[in-house]
């Protein structure tokens, strides 16, 4: 099951490996983390990167265990934007000169970079930012300028303190005329001193939830007061600006000025299975060793798994985490397949790759913040603890529904897809993830054959379901919106309607994807069965979750909706004896995990009574404040009602 939840052998081998490197180096110890100020937790998380670099370095690490390695160290910090954002930019964005100046420079670390699109007053909008960048045909370069405040950068990572170089998104004019938004390499700092350069304003944009994780980064500010940048530091593979002035756009369609956003989409999609599962992790060999009532005879109490109810809140997320792990790993093969075609000029699968990677980093990143929060539940009051490893977790993953694409403007783009699929259906075949639109016919006609509980246990039931409740929606939706005589109107007007066509459509995805690797991919019987349980965990749970679509679209009658929930019951008895090893499968070490619930031994009570002695707070019996504040009243002796 580690293979299968890796992926490949090869694939376990290399994060097993940088797992085990990190948690065995006392640089990377992180237990103590919320315990620190922000300045030191900042340097302490300068310390680490530089340490992770040269252990790059040394030990010679591929790309691939570089990448774990810095998983692994489980800090963000001004390198994901480097790595994820800055150089993605230039690779895509860059023209072949640009890209041969610019990427051994960065691929080297002798620049860091990031990636400043967002701004005070927009960052959904990207059309809206305020940014400029006017182009001087006397100098042969172009003027950076924050005209307003809310034109100012706001929350690029790295880019308050570390950054010597951002990719800044800004208003292109020439000659007073507005040619949209395009990307330039602006450097920020000097390369000696490390100073802002001139004409630049910059700084940290203060802290954020939570305490020990997002603030070990310096997310920025910037402002430009007339910077002067040379011509040939804008991106010019989408357009092109001589130095006569002239604006040229190539062959290549304007939408990739936003690739590296699908890039970072398609690497949240395949990052949520690990934080669904590290918090599934935790509270399921916690709900092992937790025991409350039942207790007969004086016997031990009863095991808080073992509850119908925990399994129903624990067991669907534990199916989730593995259905993420696999729909991420499908994308990552889209996303591979679209970068190959558009280095060759074609352009044919991006709309598709753009609505999977956008809807489904959606997806997964709602159900894995809702999911850490029920996992913190799930342990009760202990959860509650950093030492439980939950908050800090949960701190460090809600802001992935807001970056890289506010979750509902990225299922309205979906929905964008989705109708123009539909209107396109007379004379274009849909392809990929949308084909099932392609067989509406029967997908409205035909209602479900399910007579049993047990007919539930069958793929291409569960598939009609979903195909029918997507088809279903998205055509209703489209009918609808027919109706407006201006189209964004309508699209303004149906858009709850249309977000939940989106969310259905891509949960036909997941569905899709789960059973199609349950069909090829699985090496041994016994893991493949095993999945098979978890997958139509997955199916049946959502089906139940969102039964008011499959029944008010008409394809489910009650009866077969409270079928699907009887044979959900049944299947969680199947999951219960194997969920200790379904979690262990992950391979997730105690160092990563971090909490003091979700020990591989399970040794929680005595570990948790020692975490608690470590708080600052128990360094003395009487700690500041004491003598000062609490003394005087109580020697005051007065009463409440004289005062
Ligand atoms: C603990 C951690 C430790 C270690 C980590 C280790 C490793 C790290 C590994 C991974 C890192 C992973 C995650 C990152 C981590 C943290 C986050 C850090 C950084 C975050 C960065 C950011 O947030 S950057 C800013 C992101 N901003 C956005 O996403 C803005 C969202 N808005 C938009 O995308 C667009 O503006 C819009 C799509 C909403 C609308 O665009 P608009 O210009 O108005 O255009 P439309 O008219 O709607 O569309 C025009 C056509 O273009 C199509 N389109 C839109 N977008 C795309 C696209 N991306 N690709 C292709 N096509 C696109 C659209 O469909 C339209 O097409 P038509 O055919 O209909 O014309
Ligand atoms: C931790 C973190 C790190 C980040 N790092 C970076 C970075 O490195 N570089 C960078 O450039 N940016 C970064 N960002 C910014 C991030 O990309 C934006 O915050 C994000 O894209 C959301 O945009 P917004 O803040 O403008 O949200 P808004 O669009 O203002 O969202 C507010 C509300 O309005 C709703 N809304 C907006 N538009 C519509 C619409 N058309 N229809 C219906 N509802 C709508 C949204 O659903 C949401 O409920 C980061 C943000 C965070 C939290």
């Amino acid at each position: 099951m580690k293979v299968a939840w890796a992926g490949s052998r090869e694939a376990f081998q290399v994060s097993d490996r940088m797992a085990k490197l990190v948690a065995n180096d006392p640089v990377f110890e992180k237990f103590s983390k919320p315990m620190l100020g922000r300045k030191e937790l900042f340097k302490n998380t300068l310390r680490k990167a530089a340490y992770a670099w040269k252990l790059i370095n040394d030990l010679r690490l591929t790309e691939e265990e570089a990448k774990w390695l810095r998983h692994y160290i489980d800090e963000p910090n001004y390198t994901d934007l480097h790595w994820e954002m800055f150089v993605p930019a230039i690779e895509g964005q860059g023209t072949k000169e640009q890209k041969k100046k610019w990427l051994p420079l960065a691929q080297t670390m002798q620049i860091i970079g990031t990636y400043a699109q967002t701004e005070l007053g927009h960052g959904s909008n990207v059309q809206g930012l305020e940014t400029t960048a006017t182009f001087d045909r006397q100098t042969d370069e172009f003027v950076m300028h924050s005209p307003t405040l809310t034109s100012s950068k706001w929350w690029p990572g790295g880019m308050a303190k570390v950054a010597t170089h951002a990719i800044v998104y800004a208003r292109l004019i020439i000659d007073g005329l507005f040619h949209g938004v395009h990307g330039f390499i602006v450097q920020l700092r000097s390369l000696e001193d490390h100073s802002p350069l001139p004409g630049l304003t910059l700084g940290d944009i203060g802290m954020k939830f939570g305490h020990g994780t997002y603030n070990t980064m310096d997310n920025g500010v910037l402002r430009f007061d007339h910077v002067r940048i040379p011509r040939n530091q804008m991106l010019m593979r989408v357009s092109q600006v001589t130095k006569e002035g002239k604006y040229a756009q190539s062959d290549v369609p304007r939408q990739l000025l936003y690739g590296t956003m699908v890039s970072v989409r398609q690497t949240i999609v395949a990052d949520a299975s690990k934080a669904l599962s590290r918090a599934v992790c935790i509270a399921t060999r916690y709900s092992v060793v937790r025991r409350q009532f039942g207790s007969r005879n004086g016997g031990p109490e009863t095991q808080v798994i073992d509850y119908k109810t925990q399994q129903s809140r624990l067991f669907p997320l534990l199916a989730s985490a593995y259905a993420f792990r696999f729909v991420g790993e499908w994308l990552k093969s889209l996303y591979i397949d679209v970068k190959q075609r558009l280095e060759a000029n074609d352009f044919s699968t991006l709309p598709e790759t753009h609505a999977c990677t956008a809807g489904l980093k959606a997806l997964t990143t709602a159900a894995t913040a809702d999911g850490i929060e029920e996992c913190r539940k799930l342990c009760g009051g202990h959860g509650y603890l950093i030492s439980s490893g939950l908050p800090e977790l949960f701190a460090f993953y809600v802001p992935a529904c807001s970056y890289e694409g506010e979750n509902v403007v990225m299922m309205l783009q979906v929905a964008r897809f989705l109708v123009k699929t539909v209107s396109n259906l007379g004379y274009k075949q849909p392809v990929g993830t949308a084909a099932y639109l392609g067989r509406v016919t029967p997908l409205l006609q035909n209602n479900c054959a399910v007579q049993t509980a047990e007919d539930w246990l069958n793929p291409d039931a569960i598939l009609e379901a979903f195909e029918a409740r997507a088809a279903r929606m998205v055509i209703g939706c489209g009918e609808r919106l027919a109706m407006f005589e201006n189209p964004e109107e309508g699209f303004a007007e149906l858009s709850i309607d249309l977000v939940e066509a989106s969310l259905a459509h891509c949960q036909l995805i997941t569905v899709s994807v789960f059973i199609q690797k349950l069909n090829h991919e699985i090496p041994g019987n016994g893991v493949k069965r095993s999945l098979e349980v978890l997958c139509y965990v997955y199916a049946l749970f959502l089906l139940h979750k969102h039964q008011g679509d499959f029944l008010a679209t008409g394809y489910l009658t009650p009866k077969q909706a409270s079928l699907a929930n009887e044979q959900l019951r049944t299947l969680y008895s199947k999951v219960r004896p194997n969920a200790i090893a379904f979690v262990d499968s992950f391979n997730h070490m105690d160092h990563y995990l971090c909490s003091v619930l979700g020990r591989y031994d399970g040794n929680v009570y005595p570990k948790l009574y020692e975490a608690a002695w470590k708080d600052p707070l128990n360094d003395s019996d009487i700690v500041d404040g004491i003598q000062q504040y609490v003394q005087p009243i109580l020697k005051q002796k007065l009463h409440y009602a004289k005062l």
